[in-house]
Formats: C-alpha cells, structure tokens, sequence
C-alpha cells in the first residue's frame, strides 16, 4: 500500500521539557487571543496595541495577522470559503504552537465563519482561547477605507470582498 499521499506510520515525539516547563521560564501563561472582524475594523490596531503593552510589562507576545501571513505561509489561498478555511485551520495551527510555546498569540484576522473560528478554538485547552469581536458596523468600515479595497468591491473590481458580496459571521459567544 503508498503512504505517499498521507500520513501514516507516525508517532508523536515527547520531550522533556513542556508547555509549564516554558511557561516557567517566561513567567506567563501561554494563549491565544483571536480578533475577528470586518476590514477596517481595528484588528491590526487592536494587536499592536495589546502587544505594545503586553511587551511594555514583561510579557511575551507575537502577532499572527492575516495580510502579513498571505504574504508567506498563505500566500497559495484566496478568498473563497475552503481558502478562508484552509488560512484560519492553518492560523489556529499555528497559534496552538505559539500558544504552547508559552507566548501569548495575538491572531487578527477576518475569520468570517463562525465554525472556523470555532474549529481552532477547540483545537486549545479550555480559557486559553479568547476571541474578540470587532463589533464594528460596515458603514464605519467602509467609511476608514484605508485601503481603497472598499470602494473596489463596491464598483465590482474586487468579487467576495467580506461585508460587500461575501459573509461574515457574528460570534455568538466571544470573550470580549
Ligand atoms: N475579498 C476579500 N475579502 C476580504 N479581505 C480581502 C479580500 N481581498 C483582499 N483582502 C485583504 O485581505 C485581508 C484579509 O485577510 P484574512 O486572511 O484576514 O482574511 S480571512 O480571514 O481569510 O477571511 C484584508 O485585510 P484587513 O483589512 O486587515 O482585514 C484585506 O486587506
Ligand atoms: N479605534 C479606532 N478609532 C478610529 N480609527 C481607528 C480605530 N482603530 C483603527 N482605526 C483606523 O481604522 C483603519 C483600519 O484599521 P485596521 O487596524 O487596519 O483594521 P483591520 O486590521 O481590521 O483591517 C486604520 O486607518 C486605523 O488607523
């Protein structure tokens, strides 16, 4: 039988220092904050912000944002619904390794659908998930247009811009 296509025969690998063990080391818990929202809602600002003060009182964090990964590691998907799956399964993965390297991850991304963002939240222990919604109305949004991605969708130059010709939807039970 091929085992070229998928992953059999493996085992996972212990080692003798762990998630305390790290944790210990930095004097905090790792976890993973994920803010979700529209564009132009302040996510990117949001985790600045957090990781500014985060880092301004001894803590250590890292920021996975959306834009930036598509630059490198999701630089393959698009914005269909299996590439925006296919990004955040890959962000919660990642963030789950930050999170167990004892680092608090600040994911930002716009993470539209509610069973993604729900299917990485399950991939944490209990209460080191903490997601963030960006409770921000579209017009506000659309009024920032940092951008100029706004006003392309609207003229139809951009097709599945979230908010515009593409879903997005609300937790329903977030942290904050
Ligand atoms: N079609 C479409 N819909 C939404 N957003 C679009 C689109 N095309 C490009 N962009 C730009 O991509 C940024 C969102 O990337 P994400 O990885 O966060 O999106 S997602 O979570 O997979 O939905 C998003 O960044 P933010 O404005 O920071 O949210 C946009 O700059
Ligand atoms: N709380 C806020 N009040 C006013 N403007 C804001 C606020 N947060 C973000 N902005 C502005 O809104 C625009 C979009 O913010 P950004 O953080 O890039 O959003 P996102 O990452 O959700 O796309 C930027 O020009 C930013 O300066």
């Amino acid at each position: 039988m091929s085992t070229l296509n998928n992953s059999t025969n493996i085992f996972w690998q212990e080692c003798p220092v762990g998630k305390v063990e790290r944790q210990k080391l930095l004097n905090q818990k790792g976890c993973v904050v994920w803010i979700t929202g529209l564009s132009g809602s302040g996510k990117s600002t949001l985790a600045c912000s957090v990781s500014r003060e985060l880092h301004s009182k001894g803590k250590l964090s890292y920021i996975l944002d959306g834009d930036n990964l598509r630059h490198g590691l999701n630089k393959d998907l698009g914005f269909k619904a299996e590439d925006r799956a296919e990004n955040i399964r890959r962000v919660g993965e990642v963030a789950k390794l930050f999170s167990d390297a004892g680092l608090i991850c600040i994911a930002s991304l716009i993470s539209p659908y509610r069973k993604d963002r729900d299917a990485c939240r399950a991939m944490l222990p209990d209460a080191s998930f903490i997601e963030v919604f960006m409770n921000m109305p579209l017009e506000l949004c659309e009024s920032r247009d940092a951008k100029g991605l706004y006003k392309l969708a609207r003229a139809g130059k951009i097709k599945g811009f979230t908010g515009i010709d593409d879903p997005y939807e609300r937790p329903l039970n977030c942290e904050k």
